[in-house]
């Protein structure tokens, strides 16, 4: 079919009649895999999920939710919510923001691409900042991607560069850190000794320093703003990795969760904050924990938190993370463009939806849903309905879903 053939027009449902409501819930995080001790949903007690499979075997279909079945480089790669509702949404495979990445970073044209060229305009005179998720979990980013931007940037002219780490311990083992550090510190000696003035500045577990979404705790985006910024924070270290492994002696402690600190010289001067001139890349390819930092680092005009200090500089996000808003305008890699997703075929056929969620899902079940587009299609046909979710506080503590009492028909 030719694209001016495209209709989003349906044909009726073989087998649902018309008007029937019919509801999609998502078990975010559910899934069958090998049965043995380690698989804690094989081990646990699923009544409710037992009865469904057991009462109805025939209808029982198991999906793939990882890899290429959902748009990941390979086999290897694990399945995430933004990818699973991205695949869902739109009923469709997209190459996803990992695989575009990879796929830029190898063939070089990242760096023939207008953002890397909007932010090497700061390389002369300025610092390089690189900002994301230290991990090799390949759900937000991967460590493989930020060592080749490391050397791509260095050869394309950066030479002061500064990289602010989130450590991650949620996609990846807990304790991982200090391996993850190791190996970046080892790469930035490389760059020094190739006359590259490269060092880490700051860092902190990603739930309690900037990797918050949909706007649950702008305090998490606040203590990122302070070390990374304007090079404050509760704990200064020489190194990273001395941070890691002390910060981790606490038996509390956990990747994750790692306050933040920053990286001091002799005179206990922080070594990177972020500076008039400076570039900033957030390196994340994943959008829903970056978006609140990148309007922190965009928005002129901005209110969530007292920001002290707001550097005139050049920001780019690996990838442009909300297409709606167009944010951030500046971008390394473009990013999968999803479109004509159900939610569309929906509105554009009349049918009214309604989509419900506590707040650290809920741009999952509309923003992904949606093919990464905050906003309504059409907001006569559309409910969405967002239940606060509690702030600091984890969901090992609380685990229990809220609820919410909704009139229906609405
Ligand atoms: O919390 C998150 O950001 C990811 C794991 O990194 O989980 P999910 O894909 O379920 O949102």
């Amino acid at each position: 079919m030719g694209s001016t053939d495209f209709s989003f027009k349906l044909a009726d449902h073989p087998k649902i009649p018309k008007g029937k409501q019919l509801a999609v819930i998502i078990l975010d995080g559910w899934g069958e895999e090998k049965p043995d001790q380690y698989n804690c949903i094989y081990v646990a007690e699923t009544p409710t999920m037992d009865s469904l499979k057991k009462g109805a075997p025939e209808k029982w279909t198991l999906i793939k939710a990882h890899g290429p079945a959902v748009g990941l480089p390979t086999e290897d790669d694990m399945g995430n919510s933004e990818v699973g509702h991205n695949a869902l949404g739109a009923g469709r495979i997209f190459a996803q923001g990992a695989k575009l990445v990879d796929y830029a970073l190898a063939s070089g044209k990242i760096y023939e691409g207008a953002g890397f060229k909007y932010i090497k305009e700061s390389f002369e005179n300025g610092t390089l900042h690189l900002i994301g998720l230290l991990s090799d979990g390949g759900v937000h980013s991967r460590l493989d991607q930020l060592q080749l931007l490391l050397k791509g940037a260095a050869q394309n002219g950066a030479k002061r560069i500064r990289v602010h780490i989130l450590t991650d311990g949620r996609d990846c083992l807990d304790g991982s850190s200090i391996g993850y550090v190791e190996t970046l510190e080892n790469d930035l000696v490389e760059l020094q000794k190739q006359g590259v003035d490269a060092q880490i500045a700051s860092g902190g577990g990603r739930m309690y320093v900037t990797m918050d979404r949909y706007e649950n705790d702008w305090g998490v985006v606040k203590r990122g703003w302070d070390a990374q910024v304007l090079g404050k924070a509760p704990h200064k270290f020489r190194s990273a990795l001395e941070a890691v492994k002390k910060l981790r002696e606490d038996p509390k402690a956990s990747d994750q969760y790692l306050p933040p600190f920053v990286i001091v010289d002799e005179n206990e001067k922080a070594v990177g904050p972020i500076l008039d001139g400076d570039a900033v890349v957030t390196i994340n390819f994943r959008a829903d924990r970056m978006t609140m930092v990148a309007k922190a680092f965009e928005y002129e005009n901005f209110s969530a938190f007292d920001r002290v200090r707001y550097p005139k500089i050049r920001y780019a996000g690996m990838l442009q993370y909300d297409g709606e808003l167009k944010l951030p305008s500046h971008y390394l890699v473009s990013p999968p463009d999803i479109d004509r997703t159900s939610g569309e075929y929906l509105v554009h056929n009349g049918i009214r939806t309604f989509a419900c969620s506590e707040t650290v899902k809920f741009g999952h079940v509309t923003f992904f849903w949606n093919g990464n587009r905050s906003g309504y299609f059409n907001e006569e046909l559309e409910t969405y309905v967002e239940i606060p979710s509690d702030s600091g506080i984890t969901f090992n503590v609380k685990p229990k879903n809220k609820r919410c009492h909704i009139e229906w028909p609405l």
